[in-house]
């Protein structure tokens, strides 16, 4: 099976005056599990239909393997494709359904056979090769899909949300089985998701789209760990904003950042003054009753309410200084540290955890990964 590169270059697509797809760069590897993240409008879509070539984009190259492929029709892209709807025909068998894309092709009846078999083996459909789907699950459905994209041998697969009509139990599933799939006959796809937590689960790497513009591109631990600016932030799992601001600072040096009336020192690698707004997910705070006290800034606050989860303790914790809700979740908290509503307690946010944005969240002021390594 050919592997394929692909390089985005610039690439902008237009519906009018509406930019579906504005100046994206992506070099995706041999191999790779890529997916395109967004909130609904984001460009995902467009995106991969261009990949396709549903869509002729307006600016930019799209090269496979270091071929520029612009003009090429989606027939001979070497693709397959998975779509949220499962876009099968109800009227053929499994067998029959699976096979259309090789009868198509022109493959010897020989050869149909074996690779059928063979696709319907890896998606585990091969007993029932003779059934309809119309009486089938969704998840077998999805599955018909899978074994009609890979039978083809294509050098890139597209899937498309191919689990949003799945429950969530079964979706948990599917989408460890497209994993090992893929990592099993090593195929280059790109996968479109609104959902942040199936991308991380998932994915090699991951570009986070807003308004058809990438805003970043990463591996999940480094777009959940290291944001780029707000709205990543914000979308991939939950964080806190808190407001603050520094005194004065020059790139790379030690600054004064003043968050809810604490003040301590942090490094920037970008130079700034005036307001920032601070950015500590629930699971980077320990939270400690008061008088029990860890070295470090401080903030103080009272449990408006404890939601005990098993594994993790949800708190939500008003800050003495503003009145803001704040969001911890502790893991593995022994019974007698468990704390309940009302009880004041002191947060510790560990500066080396937390990011700092520029007022307008747009961009991170600190990376506290590239420090800690450099300190
Ligand atoms: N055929 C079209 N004609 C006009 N505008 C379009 C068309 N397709 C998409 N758009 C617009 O382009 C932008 C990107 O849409 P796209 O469908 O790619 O987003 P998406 O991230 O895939 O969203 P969703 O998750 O809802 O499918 C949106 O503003 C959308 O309204």
């Amino acid at each position: 099976m050919t592997v394929t590169q692909v390089k985005i270059n610039q690439v902008s697509k237009y519906f009018g005056d509406v930019l579906g797809v504005d100046n994206a760069t992506i070099h995706i590897q041999e191999g790779e599990f890529f997916t395109l993240l967004g909130p609904s409008g984001c460009g995902k879509t467009t995106l991969l239909r261009t990949l396709a070539g549903f869509y002729r984009q307006e600016e930019g190259d799209i090269f496979f393997n270091d071929v520029c492929i612009n003009d090429l029709p989606t027939h001979n892209r070497n693709i397959g494709m998975v779509f949220q709807s499962y876009a099968i025909f109800p009227h053929m068998t499994v067998f029959e359904n699976v096979a259309y894309g090789l009868k198509a092709r022109k493959v010897k009846k020989q050869d149909i056979q074996t690779r059928v078999m063979e696709a319907l083996e890896m998606v585990e459909l091969a007993h029932l090769k003779d059934r309809q789907p119309s009486n089938m699950s969704g998840g077998q459905q999805q599955r018909i899909a899978l074994a009609r994209a890979i039978v083809i041998h294509p050098g890139l697969l597209l899937m498309d949300e191919p689990l949003s009509n799945l429950d969530a139990k079964l979706r948990l599933k599917m989408r460890s089985d497209i994993r090992e799939l893929q990592k099993r006959l090593n195929i280059t796809t790109i996968y479109v998701t609104h959902d942040q937590e199936e991308a991380l689960a998932v994915s090699d790497r991951i570009a986070v789209l807003k308004n058809g513009k990438i805003q970043q591109i990463g591996k999940p631990h480094e777009i959940y760990l290291t944001p780029k600016n707000q709205f990543v932030s914000n979308f991939i799992g939950s964080t806190n904003f808190l407001s603050g601001k520094t005194s004065s600072s020059s790139a790379g040096s030690m600054t004064d950042v003043e968050v809810q009336g604490i003040r301590f020192a942090t490094k920037l690698v970008k130079q700034y003054e005036g307001n920032i707004i601070y950015s500590v997910r629930p699971e980077q705070i320990k939270v400690k009753r008061e008088h029990n006290r860890y070295p470090g800034p401080f903030i103080k606050g009272r449990i408006r309410e404890a939601v005990f989860l098993g594994e993790k303790v949800e708190y939500k914790v008003e800050l003495a200084h503003s009145g803001d809700l704040i969001q911890v979740h502790e893991h593995a908290v022994p019974y007698h540290l468990l704390m309940s509503e009302g009880e004041q307690v002191e947060l510790y946010l560990n500066p080396e955890e937390s990011v700092i944005y520029s007022e307008g969240g747009e961009e991170a002021l600190n990376d506290y990964g590239n420090s800690s390594k450099t300190n």
